[in-house]
């Protein structure tokens, strides 16, 4: 291996120790602390653990947790009215709905009920929107943290060219939208791209987002490039009924030519759940009317 670690977990713990400084000071001046509500539905084992780190982490950094859970077998008319609930919660400054929800309910329809000065998740079409025109709003909190992770280590991007692979709501766009912002040459390539390899060998910034396990291979990356790599996959391992995680990326390979390379676990994923706190207590001095020192986080 040659390319440089970049340690998202080490970064997203900063964050953490940031956020929850700043918490503390709303807090005193706010005269209550800052409140997120997360709603899981079913019993996704993936998700349980996200929802708890969530609230152990909220509750960690000086802010309130509410958590709300609903059987899988819930009607969609019952989360919408606990979100209507929240919406008009004051002690409720961000909401987070955890997906993938069951499939009998409307992702869409769902997102788009929650408040969007509320909407910690960045999700709903109004923040989208504020995102691609350059408004402030909240920001999807995945392709945030690639972006703090990035200007860590290379400062400037402006001029350089990225390859973002995959095109979600969630993750593939707002980060392409992102890095225009940061005067990169963005492509946004998916499976059905012709010459996958050729397109990403011209990238000093690939983002890999595209959930196929060790999809983008050593060969694909220009040497020296900016690997982030956002994929979350579990694959058996050896040993009777063994699994681990792996991005992606083909690590071992990609590792060999990269400049820098974001590991899986330990990379993207806890960047993940401190930018969620970062929106929040953002949200929070937005809804008192609170000024936020800038450069605080
Ligand atoms: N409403 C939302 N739903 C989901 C989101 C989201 O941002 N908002 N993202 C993912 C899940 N997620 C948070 O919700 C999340 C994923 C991964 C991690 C993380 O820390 N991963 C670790 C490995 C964890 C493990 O061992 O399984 C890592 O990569 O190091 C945190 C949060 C989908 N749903």
């Amino acid at each position: 291996m040659s390319a440089d670690l970049i340690d998202g977990k080490a970064f997203a713990a900063g964050l953490r120790e940031r956020v929850g400084e700043v918490a503390a000071a709303f807090a005193k001046a706010a005269g209550r602390k800052a409140g997120l509500a997360v709603v899981l539905v079913g019993e996704d084992p993936a998700s349980q653990v996200y929802v708890r780190n969530k609230g152990r982490q909220t509750i960690a950094c000086n802010m309130e947790s509410f958590e709300y859970r609903l059987p899988a077998g819930a009607q969609e008319a019952e989360l919408l009215e606990l979100v209507e609930r929240l919406n008009r919660d004051p002690a409720v400054d961000g909401i987070l709905v955890q997906l993938p929800l069951p499939h009998h309910m409307d992702e869409l329809k769902v997102i788009a009920a929650i408040d969007p000065d509320k909407d910690v998740d960045g999700f709903n079409v109004v923040n989208a929107g504020r995102l691609a025109v350059g408004q402030p709003g909240f920001v999807p909190c995945t392709p945030l943290g690639c972006m703090m992770l990035l200007k860590d280590r290379l400062g400037d991007l402006s001029g350089l060219d990225a390859v973002v692979v995959g095109r979600s709501n969630i993750v593939g766009k707002p980060m392409a939208q992102l890095l225009t912002a940061a005067s990169c040459t963005v492509t946004v390539a998916h499976s059905r791209t012709r010459d996958l390899p050729e397109v990403v060998r011209r990238a000093d910034i690939v983002v890999a987002a595209v959930g196929r396990p060790q999809m983008v291979k050593g060969d694909w990356i220009k040497p020296g490039a900016t690997v982030i790599d956002v994929g979350i996959n579990r694959v058996p391992a050896a040993g009777e009924g063994k699994t681990r995680l792996v991005g992606d990326v083909d690590f071992d390979e990609a590792a060999k030519v990269a400049g820098a390379i974001t590991p899986v676990p330990g990379g993207v994923g806890p960047m993940t759940i401190a930018v969620l706190l970062r929106n929040t207590i953002v949200a929070a001095h937005r809804n008192e009317k609170i000024a936020l020192e800038e450069g605080s986080l």
